[in-house]
């Protein structure tokens, strides 16, 4: 096959986030502290020249195809699908995009996919001329699923971008435009409704960390701020492999509050203050290990409010056991209930030591990450090569990355 045969092909990258501060009590307004990971989603996008639409999505086991005449575009009228919660979309809606769906008891597998097609829908419905072409869509990712690092954001952000791309509403070198402002915020937005149909009641930190890059305060309402003075930090993530869902979590929390309101309430303002202490630490522009002394502190702290919500596990309690019989500080991030825990480690902490310790979480059956905080965001390349499908999931990481210098 010559380069000329090939159909227009795009690659786009999202990254995941860790939460530093601030886990669900950002989901009532305060504030969080949260960057972007080096670990990211890239998610291939082939137009097709018959009616087809093709979705894989290897890490949560789908590969569906439909044609594009059963797709429920301009079927139902749905004007004010950008403020109305995915929940509240038209009945008829619903039962079309359920039949579509057609997968009831996995969750992991139906929310990615109806977060998809009601993406595409509501896109779709917002453009000037109806949509009538076939494509591909594959996303992979090298984000554990549902481990607190932003997995469903960062899938929210590529799919966002990549059928913004297709539909005409960005240009695939979005981050090169004097639009790219707008750019981003029609993004951002976009992945918010996917992270609705995902999570339920999300915050909005997520997906505007994966479409942003780089490390933030965050309020829900009010958008975000870059952390002045942030330091690249040295961060182990832990995953205990344990699986739970964001989406209960954060309902669990819910409860919670409305049971023991003056109870509750004053935890979250405590999360607030620890996350503003963090943004301010940061901003003194101190020497790093002055700096650790206070993070440290923050992540004891931050952690006892979340277990004390109830979002803690056992596995995570092993793993600041065993991090702390070294001297170092552990809190869970994301969601909680299992999934990550993120270790400050300290510059003058020994490889000897860290060696040690992840032996021990890896002996335990934990998986470790040792990444960068705080890079880029959403991005998109067109492919020029005879890259396919297949292509991307067999690639590397450096393989891939390379094509985002
Ligand atoms: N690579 C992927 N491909 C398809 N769907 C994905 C992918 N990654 C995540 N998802 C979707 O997101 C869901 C996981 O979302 P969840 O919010 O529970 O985890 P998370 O985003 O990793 O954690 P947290 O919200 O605590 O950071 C999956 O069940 C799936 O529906
Ligand atoms: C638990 C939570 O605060 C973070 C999940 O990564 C939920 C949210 O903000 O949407």
């Amino acid at each position: 096959m010559t380069t000329t045969d090939l159909n227009e092909r795009v690659l786009v990258s999202a990254p995941g986030k860790v939460i530093l501060f601030g886990e669900h009590s950002v989901v009532y307004q305060k504030t969080a502290v949260a960057a972007s990971l080096g670990l990211k989603s890239y998610l291939y996008l082939e137009k097709r020249q018959d009616k087809v639409i093709e979705l894989v999505l290897p890490d949560v086991k789908v590969h569906k195809t439909w044609t594009i005449d059963q797709i429920p575009l301009r079927l139902v009228s749905y004007p004010d699908s950008d403020t109305r919660h995915p929940t509240n979309m038209p009945t008829e809606l619903k039962s079309r995009l359920d039949q579509l769906t057609q997968i009831k008891q996995d969750n992991s597998q139906s929310q990615a996919i109806l977060a998809f097609l009601y993406l595409f829908v509501i896109m779709e419905a917002k453009c000037q001329t109806p949509f009538d072409q076939g494509f591909t869509l594959c996303v992979r990712s090298f984000l554990p699923v549902g481990a607190g690092l932003g997995s469903s954001a960062s899938y929210s952000v590529a799919i966002a971008t990549a059928l913004l791309i297709l539909v005409g509403e960005i240009p695939t070198d979005f981050n090169k435009s004097e639009l790219r402002e707008e750019y981003l915020i029609r993004i951002n937005e976009y992945a918010f409704k996917a992270e609705e149909v995902i999570h339920g009641n999300p915050s909005g930190v997520d997906n505007a960390v994966a479409t942003y890059g780089g490390a933030k305060t965050f309020m829900r309402g009010q958008g975000f701020a870059t952390l002045e003075g942030f330091q690249s930090l040295r961060l182990l993530l832990t995953n205990t492999k344990v699986p739970r869902s964001t989406n209960l979590l954060v309902a669990g929390v819910g409860e919670k509050r409305k049971t023991y309101p003056l109870i509750i309430e004053p935890m979250l303002e405590s999360m607030n203050a620890i996350a503003l202490h963090c943004r301010d630490a940061f901003k003194k522009s101190q020497d790093k290990s002055a700096l650790m002394d206070e993070l440290e502190d923050l992540v004891g702290l931050n952690h006892c409010l979340l277990e004390g919500l109830g979002v803690s596990h056992p596995s995570l309690e092993k793993v600041r056991m065993i991090t702390a019989e070294s001297g170092l500080k552990t809190k869970l991030t994301g969601a909680g209930g299992g999934g990550c825990a993120v270790t400050f480690i300290r510059e003058d902490v020994s490889q000897t030591v860290i060696d040690k310790v992840l032996s021990q979480l890896k002996e335990e059956g934990f998986d470790c990450y040792q990444t960068n905080v705080g890079g880029t965001g959403a991005d998109a390349v067109t492919l020029t090569n005879d890259e396919t499908k297949n292509w991307l999931l067999e690639a590397n990481r450096d393989t891939l990355e390379h094509y985002f210098k």
